[in-house]
């Protein structure tokens, strides 16, 4: 069981004026959101989860240059893209996760795809959809080959990768700052028409909170309060040394080895 989420402070940062991207990581269940979402937030590789755990968790990260408070909503989907409204008008960007070792997952991603290119096409909207294929270390179970990925990235106008939750950190945290970038470049693009990218003027609590923005079209609405969630605050030796964050703020249910 587990659940994740933490906050880091960059003193120099104005508050106010921290943008704010918003990113829902969709996939059928195993395919390794949660694993994800965890190495992005804390370096490490949990292997033990709560898979019934939804949560929306967040960290300012510095990216080209200039700070940007990430959410990610680690999202918790039993049959497929379903009730999608949740998220559909609260993420700023979305990364549909499958695992490179199971072509079921393959598959059921291409779900969220089609979902997300109908939502995108029935508002005009571009929000940016990145395809990842994780478990790349399982190689010698490999039954989705790259080329497959790339294909179906394309074809649905989004950019691929292949991960691994439990190899290195940087790749990791490489996929989710692209997200940013592609949000950022999406939202230079049309600014006018229902920016992706937000800048917080209320930082509020991490989860449950809505917020106030300068854009015109809010694009941060009230978010999905997670019923099982608890703040708690530790600290991370890890995390102080290698990023600026002296302090990570832990959901309560992540297991964490
Ligand atoms: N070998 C390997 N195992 C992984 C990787 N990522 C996740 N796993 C394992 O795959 C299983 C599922 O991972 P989760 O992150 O819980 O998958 P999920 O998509 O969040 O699944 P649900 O919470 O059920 O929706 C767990 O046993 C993880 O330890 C990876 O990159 N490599």
């Amino acid at each position: 069981m587990f659940g994740k989420g933490k906050t880091c402070h960059f003193a120099a940062v104005p508050e106010r004026y921290l943008a704010e991207c918003n990113l829902v990581v969709l996939g059928v269940m195993g395919s390794g959101k949660s694993a994800l979402t965890v190495k992005f937030l804390t370096k490490r590789f949990i292997s033990e989860y709560d898979p019934n755990l939804e949560d929306i968790y967040s960290s300012e990260e510095m990216i080209d240059h200039q700070p940007v408070m990430v959410k990610v909503m680690d999202t918790a989907d039993q049959d497929g893209p379903v009730n999608c409204e949740r998220y559909l008008s609260w993420a700023s960007g979305f990364m549909v996760v499958y695992s490179i070792d199971n072509m079921q997952s393959f598959k059921g991603c291409q779900r969220y795809l089609e979902a997300l290119a109908l939502h995108r096409k029935a508002l005009h909207l571009d929000v940016p959809v990145l395809l990842l294929g994780n478990k790349v270390d399982m190689e010698r179970h490999r039954q989705v080959s790259k080329s497959e990925g790339a294909s179906l990235a394309a074809r649905f106008g989004g950019q691929f990768y292949e991960v691994s939750a439990c190899l290195d950190f940087l790749s990791v945290q490489r996929v989710f700052h692209d997200a940013v970038r592609e949000v950022r470049r999406e939202a230079d693009r049309s600014p006018l028409s229902s920016p992706p990218l937000c800048r917080g003027e209320d930082r509020g609590p991490l989860v449950g909170i809505s917020s106030a923005h300068t854009f015109t079209t809010p694009c941060f609405k009230e978010l999905p309060a997670p019923a099982t969630a608890k703040l708690i605050t530790v600290k991370s030796s890890r995390a102080q040394s290698k990023r600026r964050a002296p302090t990570l703020t832990l959901l309560k249910g992540f297991k964490i080895f």
